[in-house]
């Protein structure tokens, strides 16, 4: 039996005000698959995910999850999410890591509810799966921001979701760790089974690693296997940018130029 997708966007567009930010987007994320979202700057990516959140409401088309339409959509506790600004916790922050972990229960449990033993051993679990498990005491904000996007990526982790979206969360990451990072997302998608979208610029090493690419500039410009983004000319990627961008396939130092 063919699974349903886990999520379906079927002609969607949306305004803030008048300017449309995304058009006639239509994209499956099908079980398993790892798709790294890319585009510059301002195209709509991070307001794609909301849409897909349902924190905002399309102005045209329709959306599904888990093959049911949004409106009649409840489990949300399928879907993990961590933002772009989950690492910047300061370090007077007074919250244990263990803390943080088990957050990710609150819609489970009401908050007016105490967490119990099996909470406890949930927050671990997800804690050794990024392993972070020796942090478990550890004040939040005395952790880098590596350690914190690991940490929330077990916040997310914790109520067993099936998509785990991610929005930009190499930002604030040490470079040195930023292939840890990936080796993590690659164990949950692998061996964990949780479908991945992560919104991304480092697009030299998402093709690396993801299954599948999206580039949008509003709409929706390529989707397809990550081998074959490989086979878009630079030209093609410059008139979608707007400005120089080559294509590479492993990490170079900065030189002005946006590499892909
Ligand atoms: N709350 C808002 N109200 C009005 N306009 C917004 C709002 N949020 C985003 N925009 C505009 O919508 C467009 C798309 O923004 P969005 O954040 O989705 O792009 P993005 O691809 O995620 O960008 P980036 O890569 O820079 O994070 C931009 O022009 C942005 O200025």
């Amino acid at each position: 039996m063919r699974l349903s997708p886990i999520v379906t966007l079927n002609d969607v567009s949306f305004k803030y005000e008048r300017e449309w930010v995304v058009k006639n987007v239509r994209l499956s994320i099908e079980p398993g698959q790892f798709l790294g979202l890319v585009g510059p700057n301002g195209s709509g990516k991070s307001t794609l995910i909301k849409l897909m959140l349902g924190l905002l409401k399309p102005d045209k088309g329709t959306i599904q999850l888990f093959g049911k339409p949004m409106k009649d959509f409840k489990d949300w506790k399928e879907i993990g999410f961590v933002s772009q600004k989950a690492n910047s916790f300061n370090s007077g922050f007074p919250a244990s890591v263990l803390e943080v972990v088990q957050s990710g229960l609150v819609s489970r449990i009401g908050t007016l509810r105490f967490f119990n033993r099996h909470h406890k051993a949930k927050a671990m679990e997800a804690l050794r799966l990024v392993e972070m498990e020796e942090f478990a005491q550890s004040t939040i904000g005395e952790l880098s921001g590596g350690q914190q996007q690991r940490v929330f990526i077990a916040r997310a982790l914790v109520s067993d979701p099936k998509l785990l979206i991610l929005d930009e969360p190499t930002v604030g990451v040490d470079k040195k760790h930023v292939a840890d990072f990936y080796e993590l997302l690659r164990k949950l998608n692998d061996e964990q089974g949780i479908t991945l979208l992560m919104v991304t610029h480092d697009i030299g090493t998402i093709t690396e690693h993801a299954t599948h690419v999206v580039c949008m500039n509003k709409s929706i410009h390529y989707h397809g296997a990550s081998e074959d983004y490989k086979e878009f000319s630079d030209e093609e990627l410059n008139s979608l940018y707007g400005h120089p961008v080559h294509k590479l396939t492993h990490n170079h130092e900065y030189d002005g130029v946006e590499h892909l």
